[in-house]
């Protein structure tokens, strides 16, 4: 049976991530206070798309990343509405390593969840980190989108499991963004199908001191946030993001590539770090000091 939906328009919220953090390939991630809003409203037909800031230049129709999502969601939901209006405000940088797809995607998850009547009890929270991980292709950025804070995100077969973790409020995540952007896609397919032993071992290390630097010890950001397994790899698509990863390393800040690339976070902790990353900004780059938002996707009420 076709499901009945909500006469009014939804709004959700959902935040950048910054995924990996270092070690934690595919599997850590950092939600940050910078937001897209989204308003969906089903209609009697077609598809209206609006897009104002980030991604105006894509196309409005089926093959949007967020009509994808909401399809992919109405489906699992029982069925697809006669028509919809899809209204973006977009401030997440896209294909900058901060999380711009997956917050397209669970946006498109939650808005579809909230427009059908009982969504909820349909699609659980599981069920839309499964769904989002499915469409995004790894989980490390979809945990965040939508838990909020620092989440570890595992697969175990067709299931996905993440656990939300409180970060010390010392950390104080400063990102470096590029003019260009970098396909995770493209960066994925610089990495080798196999790794040595050793720096398998390396990033396991790393990736356990990580957890513990980013909840409770800050003072070993910087041995923790040293990886071996992508961002080396990676240097062909994103020069300038390796290079600038190396000097604020070189200068002692626990600089990292944020995501996929090419954006370069340092896991800042007093104010002095935080000056030194924002004045290693090269000529065109923007800085940003954000903080961690402590909430993920989620529901506005209408008027907020
Ligand atoms: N809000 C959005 N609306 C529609 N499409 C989007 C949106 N955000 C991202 N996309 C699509 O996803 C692409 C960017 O995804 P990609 O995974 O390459 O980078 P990212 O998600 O910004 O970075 P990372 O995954 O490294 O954090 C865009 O070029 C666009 O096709
Ligand atoms: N773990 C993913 C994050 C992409 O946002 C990658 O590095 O490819």
């Amino acid at each position: 049976m076709k499901p009945a939906f909500r006469a009014g328009p939804v709004h959700v919220r959902v935040p950048a991530t910054s995924a990996n953090l270092g070690p934690g390939f595919d599997a850590l991630g950092l939600a940050l206070d910078l937001h897209d809003d989204l308003v969906a409203r089903v209609v009697d037909s077609g598809l209206a798309i609006d897009v104002a800031g980030e991604g105006e230049e894509l196309a409005r129709d089926e093959s949007h990343l967020v009509v994808r999502a909401l399809r992919a969601g109405f489906e699992v939901l029982g069925g697809q509405p006669p028509g919809l209006e899809l209204s973006c405000a977009n401030r997440i940088p896209h294909g900058r390593g901060l999380g711009s797809s997956a917050a397209a995607i669970v946006a498109g998850l939650l808005l579809a969840r909230a427009l059908v009547l009982g969504g909820e009890e349909t699609l659980s929270g599981a069920a839309v980190l499964e769904l989002a991980d499915r469409l995004e292709g790894h989980p490390d950025n979809v945990a965040p989108a939508l838990l909020g804070g620092l989440t570890v995100a595992w697969r175990d077969g067709a299931a996905v499991g993440a656990l939300r973790l409180q970060c010390d409020e010392r950390v104080r995540p400063v990102v470096l963004v590029p003019p260009f952007q970098a396909s995770t896609e493209a960066a994925r397919g610089l990495l080798p199908p196999a790794v040595a032993h050793a720096d398998a071992a390396a990033n396991s290390g790393r990736a356990a001191l990580l957890v513990a630097a980013l909840t409770t010890a800050p003072q070993h950001l910087f041995a923790a946030t040293e990886d071996r397994l992508h961002q080396a790899y990676r240097e062909p698509a994103m020069p300038a993001s390796i290079e600038l990863v190396n000097a604020l390393r070189a200068a002692g800040l626990p600089a990292v590539v944020s995501g996929a690339g090419p954006t370069v976070l340092v896991l800042a902790r007093d104010d002095r770090e935080v000056a030194q990353a924002v004045a290693a900004a090269p000529g065109r780059w923007r800085p940003s000091v954000l903080s961690i938002a402590p909430r993920g996707g989620h529901q506005v009420a209408a008027g907020h």
